[in-house]
């Protein structure tokens, strides 16, 4: 708690623990714009047309944008605006708004879950809280800002129906069944402060989610970068769109046919920047594991299988290392 990022970065410049081997930098701070990461219109009546584009768009990149998704935009615009209040609150009172449940199922954390043991840190403070059943979690949630609660239990209801649907697309394009194994869903509402030197140093490094899908809502600052054939490109923030990709969970049930994609998030030295990402995940015993009907002889299965708490276990250990996550995953030895 003491280590949270806003509670000392006006005060200092970039401390040593942040700065990243060079490496790791992110490089050139200006890169171009991903004009073909796919923005699809859920608002379209074809439903196999609309199968198809998330499915290409998920082999292609892992990500892409949607529009006309359904959730209102008046309340994706007050929940961005109760997260950055949340993550203007002194520190005493984050702590005391994130100690609600005994269990931790809401929390808040800087840089990473390896604070402790990273050799460095991420410009990043996290506020996470479980998100269903909402009528048990809610309880935990933040109280103040006063209408977190209120604005955050609709807008967490929206996306989670959005998630299940884009889910099914997925499912249905692959042709298996995933509907039964997303049961855990969980909020991370992410803040990077202004930052001294962007150019050292990263608000996240390198990594692919640990999720089936996430669902983000990224705000008007730009900040989201994609890796893509081999080259690092920047997401467009573009009004009222969600931002979705898919995780590892899902390259591993698919066999390699869809993409977990690496992203990582660059800093800003002029705006501070506040996302949110909506993780869908396998509940823990769901056994992570290249689906039957995409096994075969010519398709020999390319990755273990884990319950989904012994997968989390190897993520954490190796995260930001996709080589070394990879081989610790993979049936290859
Ligand atoms: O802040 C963002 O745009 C992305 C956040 C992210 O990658 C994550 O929460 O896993
Ligand atoms: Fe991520």
């Amino acid at each position: 708690m003491e280590h949270l990022v806003s509670s000392w970065c006006n005060d200092r410049s970039l401390p040593e623990s942040y700065i990243l081997p060079p490496e790791k930098r992110p490089g050139k701070l200006t890169v171009p714009l991903a004009n073909n990461i796919p923005v699809i219109d859920l608002g379209g009546h074809d439903q196999t047309d609309l199968i198809q584009q998330i499915l290409e768009a998920s082999q292609e990149f892992g990500f892409f944008q949607v529009i006309n998704h359904g959730v209102p935009s008046n309340l994706m615009d007050e929940a961005m605006s109760v997260f950055k209040e949340f993550h203007a609150l002194s520190a005493k009172d984050k702590a005391i708004e994130t100690s609600k449940d005994p269990n931790k199922s809401c929390f808040i954390y800087t840089s990473s879950h390896n604070y402790a043991t990273e050799k460095f840190h991420f410009w990043r403070d996290g506020l996470v809280h479980h998100c269903n059943p909402l009528e048990k979690c809610i309880q935990f949630w933040p109280e103040k800002p006063p209408r977190y609660r209120e604005v955050v239990g609709p807008y967490t209801a929206e996306v989670s129906n959005l998630a299940f649907r884009i889910l099914e697309f997925i499912s249905q394009g692959l042709g298996i069944s995933l509907g039964g194994l997303g049961a855990n869903q969980t909020l991370l509402v992410n803040h990077y402060p202004l930052c001294p030197d962007p150019s050292l140093t990263l608000g996240l490094g390198k990594h692919i989610d640990p999720v089936f899908i996430n669902i983000l809502l990224q705000s008007d600052v730009y900040g989201l970068q994609v890796f893509k054939d081999e080259e690092w490109v920047g997401v467009e923030p573009i009004p009222n769109a969600f931002v979705v990709n898919t995780g590892y969970p899902l390259q591993i049930i698919s066999n390699g046919k869809l993409k977990g994609a690496e992203h990582r998030v660059v800093t800003n030295s002029n705006v501070a920047r506040t996302s949110a990402s909506y993780f869908l995940s396998p509940s823990n015993e769901t056994l992570i594991e290249p689906a039957k009907s995409l096994v075969d002889a010519s398709h020999p299965a390319l990755y273990k299988s884990l319950p989904y708490k012994d997968f989390l276990i190897k993520y954490i250990a190796a995260f930001t290392d996709s080589k070394a996550l990879e081989e610790a995953l993979s049936t290859a030895v």
